[in-house]
C-alpha cells in the first residue's frame, strides 16, 4: 500500500495527518485521493470507519492552499452532529491554513449563521434544510463560485425518508455553479448510483470497496431472539453484564422512536446506569451536550434514534445493541457501524422479535453475513423481569404526565405542513394503516395458533395410535 506522498498530498498536510495518528492510506484514501487532485468528480463506496471523511477532506484542502478563496467548497449532510464533525476534521487537518468554516444547522441561530455566511468562509457544512432557508431568504451570501460540492452519507440525502432533503436539495443545486467537482461518499451507496450520477454529472469516478461483505471482519454481529414483553429485561440484563465485565466500554442503544428513547433512558436511570438520549425532540444545544458527554465518556451509555445512525466517529464505542430490528438492511449496516472502526474491534446485538425474523433475514441477505445467536442466561433475565417492566412502566406514567407527546404530536404537524401535507388527513391515513396493521398481526398469531393446535392434535392422534396398537399386540 502506497504512502499519502504518493497519492499526491503535499508535505504540509501529511504532517497533519501524522499528528493525528494518520499514517498510512485506508483503501478509499488510496483510490479516491489522486482522482479527486485530478480535478474528477467522485463516488466512494465504503464501509462505515474506512476514513472516508478524510478521503475527501484532505484534496479539498489541498486545492484550497493551492487558491485559497471563500466559499471554496459546500458540504451537505443528513444530520446536525454529522455537520459538526466534518467541519472539525477540516478544522484540525487545515490548521496551517488558518481555515475558516461555518455550520449552518437547524435548531441554531439563524442571525448568527447570516452573518457567519456573509464573511465568506472557506468551507460551509450544512444540512440541507437550513441552508436552503439561507438561499430563500439571504442575498448577503453567495455559493455561484465554490469549487467543490461535497455530499456525505450521499444516499441518505437523495432518500425520501421521514425527512425529505431532495426539495431543499433542488433549492441548493440551483445556488451552485454547474462547473464544480463534486464528491459523493457513503457505505451504501449502490442503490441511489442512478440518481447520484445526475448530480455527479462530470464522468464521475466509482470506487467501492471489493468486499462481498457490507460489513467490517471486525465486527462481531449478533442477535437474541426475544418475546417483546420481555425485551427490556434483556437490554437491562445484557447492559449489566458488559458494565460488570468492561468498565471501560462505551454502548450505544438504538431505539424506533423519540418516545422509547426518552423512556428508556428514564427506565436506565432508574437503575443507575450512567445514560443520555439523544433524538430529534431534543433541543438543539441539548443535542450536542448529550453528545459532548458521551464522547467524553462521561456517560458511557448513548440511546439513540437513527439520529445518531450514520456518521458517528465515537472509538470508545465497543457495542451497539438494537433495540429493535431495523426495516431496513441500509440502516443496519449504518447503525452497527458506529463501533468497530478504523480497525478496532466492536460488537452488535439486535434484539429480535418473533415478528422481525424476516427483517433479520433480509439484513443477513444484503450484507452477505449470517447473523449468530448470542447466548444468555434465561435465568438471571428472569430475576429481574419484573421489576424491569414494573419501572418501565412508571417511567411511561411519568412521561404522559409531561408535555412530551403534545410536543410530539405539534412537531408532526408542523412538519407534514412544511411538506405541503394536510396533518388531519395524514393522521386519518395513519390510524387507517396502523389498523391494517393489526388486523395482520392478530391474522398472524390465529394461523399460528391453528397451526399449533392442529400439531397437538396430531401429536395426540399418533398417541393414541400407538397406544391402541400396543393393547391390540398385548391382546
Ligand atoms: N488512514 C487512516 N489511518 C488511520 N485512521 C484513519 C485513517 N483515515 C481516517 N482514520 C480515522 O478513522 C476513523 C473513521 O473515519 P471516518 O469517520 O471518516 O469513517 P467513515 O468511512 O466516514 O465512516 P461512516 O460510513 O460511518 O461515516 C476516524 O476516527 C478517522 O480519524
Amino acid at each position: 500500500m502506497a504512502g499519502f506522498a504518493a497519492l499526491g498530498l503535499s508535505p504540509w498536510l501529511r504532517e497533519q495527518c501524522a499528528q493525528l495518528g494518520i499514517s498510512r492510506p485506508t483503501p478509499v484514501q488510496e483510490s479516491c485521493i489522486p482522482v479527486i487532485l485530478n480535478g474528477q468528480d467522485c463516488m466512494g463506496c465504503a464501509k462505515t470507519g474506512s476514513g472516508k471523511t478524510a478521503a475527501f477532506v484532505l484534496p479539498i484542502l489541498q486545492k484550497l492552499s493551492e487558491d485559497p478563496y471563500g466559499i471554496f467548497c459546500l458540504v451537505m449532510t443528513p444530520t446536525r452532529e454529522l455537520a459538526y464533525q466534518i467541519a472539525e476534521q477540516f478544522r484540525v487537518l487545515g490548521k496551517p491554513l488558518g481555515l475558516k468554516d461555518c455550520i449552518i444547522v437547524g435548531g441554531m441561530d439563524m442571525v448568527t449563521q447570516a452573518l457567519e455566511l456573509s464573511r465568506k468562509p472557506h468551507i460551509v457544512v450544512a444540512t440541507p434544510g437550513r441552508l436552503a432557508d439561507h438561499i430563500r431568504s439571504s442575498d448577503t451570501f453567495s455559493i455561484k463560485k465554490i469549487k467543490f460540492l461535497v455530499l456525505d452519507e450521499a444516499d441518505r440525502l437523495l432518500e425520501q425518508g421521514c425527512t425529505d432533503f431532495t426539495k431543499d436539495l433542488e433549492v441548493i443545486l440551483g445556488a451552485i455553479p454547474a462547473q464544480r467537482q463534486t464528491l459523493l461518499f457513503s457505505a451504501t451507496l449502490t442503490d441511489t448510483l442512478q440518481q447520484l450520477k445526475t448530480i455527479a454529472m462530470n464522468k464521475p469516478f466509482f470506487w467501492e470497496s471489493s468486499s462481498e461483505v457490507r460489513t467490517v471482519d471486525e465486527l462481531d454481529q449478533r442477535y437474541i431472539l426475544v418475546p417483546e414483553k420481555v425485551k427490556d429485561a434483556y437490554l437491562v440484563h445484557l447492559i449489566q453484564k458488559f458494565q460488570d465485565e468492561h468498565e471501560d466500554w462505551s454502548i450505544i442503544i438504538f431505539t424506533s422512536t423519540c418516545k422509547t428513547c426518552q423512556i428508556l433512558n428514564m427506565m436506565l436511570r432508574e437503575f443507575n446506569f450512567p445514560s443520555v438520549a439523544l433524538h430529534s425532540m431534543m433541543k438543539q444545544k441539548q443535542r450536542f451536550a448529550t453528545l459532548a458527554k458521551f464522547k467524553s465518556s462521561i456517560f458511557k451509555i448513548l440511546i439513540a434514534t437513527d439520529v445518531a445512525a450514520r456518521g458517528l466517529d465515537i472509538p470508545t464505542v465497543q457495542v451497539v445493541i438494537n433495540h429493535n430490528t431495523p426495516g431496513l438492511p441500509k440502516l443496519y449496516v449504518h447503525r452497527v457501524g458506529r463501533t468497530a472502526r478504523a480497525g478496532r474491534h466492536g460488537i452488535a446485538i439486535t434484539l429480535v422479535t418473533q415478528y422481525d425474523i424476516h427483517l433479520v433475514h433480509t439484513i443477513e441477505q444484503q450484507i452477505k453475513i449470517k447473523l449468530k445467536d448470542f447466548a444468555v442466561e434465561e435465568s438471571e433475565v428472569l430475576k429481574i423481569l419484573t421489576q424491569v417492566n414494573v419501572t418501565r412502566r412508571e417511567c411511561e406514567i411519568k412521561l404522559e404526565s409531561t408535555d412530551f407527546d403534545e410536543k410530539r404530536e405539534k412537531n408532526k404537524r408542523k412538519q407534514l405542513i412544511l411538506d405541503g401535507k394536510d396533518p388531519d388527513l395524514e393522521a386519518k391515513r395513519k390510524a387507517e394503516l396502523e389498523k391494517i396493521k393489526r388486523q395482520k398481526r392478530k391474522f398472524k398469531d390465529q394461523i399460528q395458533e391453528t397451526l399449533q393446535r392442529r400439531q397437538e392434535v396430531q401429536l395426540q392422534r399418533k398417541r393414541e395410535q400407538k397406544q391402541k396398537q400396543a393393547i391390540l399386540e398385548k391382546a
